[in-house]
């Protein structure tokens, strides 16, 4: 029977999270044997967590394990004003670490434009796309250190939908990191798919590596639901599954560790 509870998996370190996330997903593709006819829909993030499975995912398409000639994907967000070819556009992150590298056919890829003329259009044009393709299957990502999910900052509504969102302090400060340490040089906007638009994927898989995530992971897992956290949105989702490596487990009660070692014991020793 299929479990209808939030599900954390405690996993050892970012390698494993990484593996055990990528397995995932392929197993997820090949149960759903998609066809031209009948795709794969997968949502996608970018981020430093998420590069472990990248590339994991490379290897399992390079092995023949997984094919992506018949997904789909729609990206999570992206930042407002930058071009396709940006070296810190969410364009440029996914083409490098990962289009580049599998057989998905270019017009299988949707990531929103956040140089469009008309911002508002581009954001209804994507919700539009999501739901002509009948939905999104697997939503991927990963969490801010504010709780944010793709780019829902504190204080989103849990019903939103794609939008222009303005990015919070926290946000700046942790992504400035990519434009060399110069918080001046991130984009203060972003479009990125609602929380609303998350909840209404199948199934949500996100990812939490590092003791910079754990307070984030607390309020997911033990806290209530919460526009200040929206990862907490995930409650209200009968097919959410926690990835944790153990620094981002370390503000979790030792009983609700123990308890969810306990259910996803098998799948902890897997790989
Ligand atoms: N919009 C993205 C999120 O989708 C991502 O989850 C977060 C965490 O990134 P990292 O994995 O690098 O910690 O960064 C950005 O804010």
């Amino acid at each position: 029977m299929e479990k209808t509870q939030m599900r954390m998996l405690p996993l050892k370190d970012k390698a494993q999270v990484g593996l055990w996330s990528a397995r995932y997903i392929a197993e997820r593709i090949n149960q759903f044997a998609p066809t031209a006819e009948r795709p794969f829909v997968l949502g996608l993030p970018t981020g430093g967590t998420p590069l472990a499975t990248y590339k994991e995912l490379i290897k399992l398409y390079q092995q023949g394990e997984v094919s992506f000639a018949h997904v789909i994907t729609f990206n999570m967000d992206e930042y407002v004003g930058l071009s396709a070819d940006h070296p810190q556009s969410y364009h440029r992150f996914m083409f490098d670490n990962f289009f580049n590298h599998i057989d998905i056919p270019k017009e299988n890829i949707n990531i929103l434009d956040g140089t469009a003329a008309d911002l508002q259009a581009e954001c209804a044009a994507y919700e539009a796309r999501i739901k002509a393709v009948g939905g999104i299957k697997l939503f991927f990502g990963g969490v801010g250190s504010d709780g944010h999910i793709a780019f829902n900052e504190p204080a989103s509504s849990l019903s939103s939908r794609t939008r222009i969102k303005t990015l919070t302090q926290e946000t700046l400060i942790d992504n400035a990191r990519f434009f060399d340490d110069d918080i001046n040089q991130v984009p203060k906007m972003a479009l990125t798919v609602g929380v609303g638009t998350l909840l209404d994927a199948e199934e949500i898989l996100i990812l939490a590596t590092g003791h910079n995530k754990a307070l984030a992971v607390q309020a997911a897992v033990e806290g209530s639901v919460n526009h200040l956290w929206t990862v907490s949105a995930l409650q209200l989702h009968a097919r959410g599954i926690i990835v944790c490596d153990e620094p981002a487990t370390m503000e979790l009660k030792v009983k609700t560790l123990r308890y969810f070692q306990q259910l996803e014991a098998p799948e902890l020793t897997k790989y």
